[in-house]
Parts: C-alpha cells; structure tokens; sequence
C-alpha cells in the first residue's frame, strides 16, 4: 500500500517507461539538416524514422539482456507505452494536421501504462500483465482499431473534419479529467480495487465511501466512460463517439449489476445504506435493484 516500496515490477516498468519515452530526446539531439525545419519531419523524414528504429531496437536488446522471462515481458510494454507515449508527443508537439492523433497516442499509453503502475502501488498482490489492460476484451481492441480506421479514412476523405477545433479540445478535457477522476478512485480504494471483480471477499476487503466514493459509487467507471467517449471527441470521430457511448454504457450497466450483487453479498446492510445515499455516477444506470 500506499508507503510501502514500490514493487520489483512496478520499479522495473518504471524504468522501461521511461527508456521508451526517451525518444522524444533524438529529434533534440541528432541534428539531420537544415531541412528539418519542425520536430514533426523527425518522424516523416526518412533518416528520422531510421534513428526511431535503431533506438527502440537498441533499447529492446538492452532489456532483453537486463531481464529475463516474465520481467521482461513486463519490461517490453511499459517501455512499448512510453515509446507510444514519446511518438505522440513528438506529434502533438510539431506542426502538424495531425495534433489530436498525437494527444489520443499520449492519452492511450498512459492510461495503459498508469493502471499498471497505480496497482503496483495499491495492490501488488493482483498485479500481472493484465494489470496493463491491454488485451482487455476482443470488443476493446476491436474499438481501437475501428477509431484509428475512422480517423484515417475521414483524414483522406474529409481532411477538413479533422482541423483542431473547441470540439477536440473538449475531448482533451474529458480524457484529462476522466484520467483523473479512475485514478483518484483506485488510490482511494487502495488494496479494495482489483481489476477482475471479486466474487469471493477477502478478509482484508472492506466498504469505501470517502474521497470520490462519497460523490460516486462507481468513480473509476465514471472516469472510463468519460475518458473512452472523451478521446473519440478528440479525434472528431462522429461514428466512434456514438459507438463508444453506446457500447461503453451497455458494458458498464451489466458490470456495476455483476459488481453490486457481490458487494451486497460481502457487506449487506451497509451497502444497502450507501447505495441509497450515493448514486453510480453513470448516466441512466441505477444499478442492482434490491426489492424491499
Ligand atoms: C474494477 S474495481 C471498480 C470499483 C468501483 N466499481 C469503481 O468504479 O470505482 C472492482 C472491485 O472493486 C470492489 N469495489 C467496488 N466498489 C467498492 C467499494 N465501494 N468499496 C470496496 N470495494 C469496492 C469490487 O468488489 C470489485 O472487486
């Protein structure tokens, strides 16, 4: 928990983040030309993406030499994440049409990389290589892939769609905001939050109801939803920001209903006590209905 040391794992994704992220250091560094008039180019330039290739080998080979097994295997993501991390802000940073997609590479890698690192610190003991979410569900890679093909597509199609506008910066505040509100509910939750429901109640899981659970009960939910819808927003994908908010609202209403059955199982009338005080947070989602 919270002032203990940070755990082998979590020291070592630290780490590998921060190799990855140090890309953004090349363009600053290597000089290609006078040609290279925006950091942007580094990435278009052909010598750029040569320097870009050999430094994530570089490092890829300097991990697999330092780590074996499965702290490599923790290693290669979190220095996967915090290369993505690096790119999209190299992208954000020049000048480009291509800015939001540089915020929505920066949002993704942290998101995946932050779940990782805040279980390490409240919950140790749950940690594994989910704890980074990446192969969440079939659904959620299928999401990915569909807002990165929108984006494109519309891109070549429409290109004006995707100007930077009060809309995408909507979007960046929803993501930055949403970020926050999940984070700040699993540092509150502590050793309570596990990322796969817990059907079973530990001696050591009790009722939360401060900080953000006194404004919501479900508030890393709340975050998530917010932040999925908030990073189609940014991107301007029409089509995606109606799937996301549909499909994201239909697996959260299932899931709290899944959640609350147990909670009401493990802590009963308390519970019952909370739920008719705080509400989900969620849009139209009432949760589990007790008949009284
Ligand atoms: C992924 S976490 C989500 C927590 C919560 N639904 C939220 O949105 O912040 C799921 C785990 O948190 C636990 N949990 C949910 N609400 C809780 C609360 N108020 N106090 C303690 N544990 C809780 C559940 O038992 C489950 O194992």
């Amino acid at each position: 928990m919270a002032g203990s040391k940070l755990v082998l794992e979590g020291r070592i994704s630290v780490i590998s983040f921060l190799l990855g992220l140090g890309v953004i250091l090349i363009p600053l560094l290597v000089k290609f030309g006078s040609h290279i008039d925006w950091i942007f180019d580094y990435l278009t330039d052909v010598n750029g993406k040569i320097a870009i290739a050999v430094y994530i080998s570089v490092i890829n080979g300097f991990l697999l030499l330092i780590y074996k097994g499965p702290l490599y295997r923790v290693a290669v993501r979190a220095c996967f994440l915090g290369f993505t991390f690096g790119c999209g802000l190299i992208i954000s940073l020049g000048e480009t049409t291509w800015t939001q997609f540089g915020w929505y590479m920066c949002s993704l890698s942290f998101f995946h990389y932050s779940e990782y690192l805040v279980t390490a610190i409240i919950n140790p003991r749950s940690l594994s290589l989910d704890s980074f979410l990446l192969n969440h569900s079939v659904e959620y890679t299928l999401a990915a892939v569909s807002s990165w093909m929108e984006f494109t597509v519309e891109k070549l199609l429409v290109p004006e769609l995707k100007q930077l506008n009060w809309i995408c910066f909507i979007g960046l505040l929803m993501v930055l905001c949403g970020e926050g509100l999940r984070k700040a509910a699993m540092l509150t939750a502590g050793s309570n939050f596990n990322h796969i429901v817990q059907n079973e109640k530990a001696q050591t899981h009790v009722l939360v109801t401060s900080g953000v659970y006194a404004f919501f009960r479900h508030p890393s939910y709340v975050g998530w939803f917010y932040w999925s819808i908030g990073t189609q927003i940014m991107l301007f994908n029409p089509l995606c920001m109606l799937a996301y908010t549909l499909a994201s609202w239909r697996f959260f209403r299932e899931r709290v209903e899944e959640e609350e059955i147990s909670l009401i199982h493990f802590f009963g009338e308390d519970y019952i006590e909370y739920k008719k005080k705080v509400s989900t947070g969620l849009p139209f989602i009432s949760g589990i209905r007790i008949n009284s």
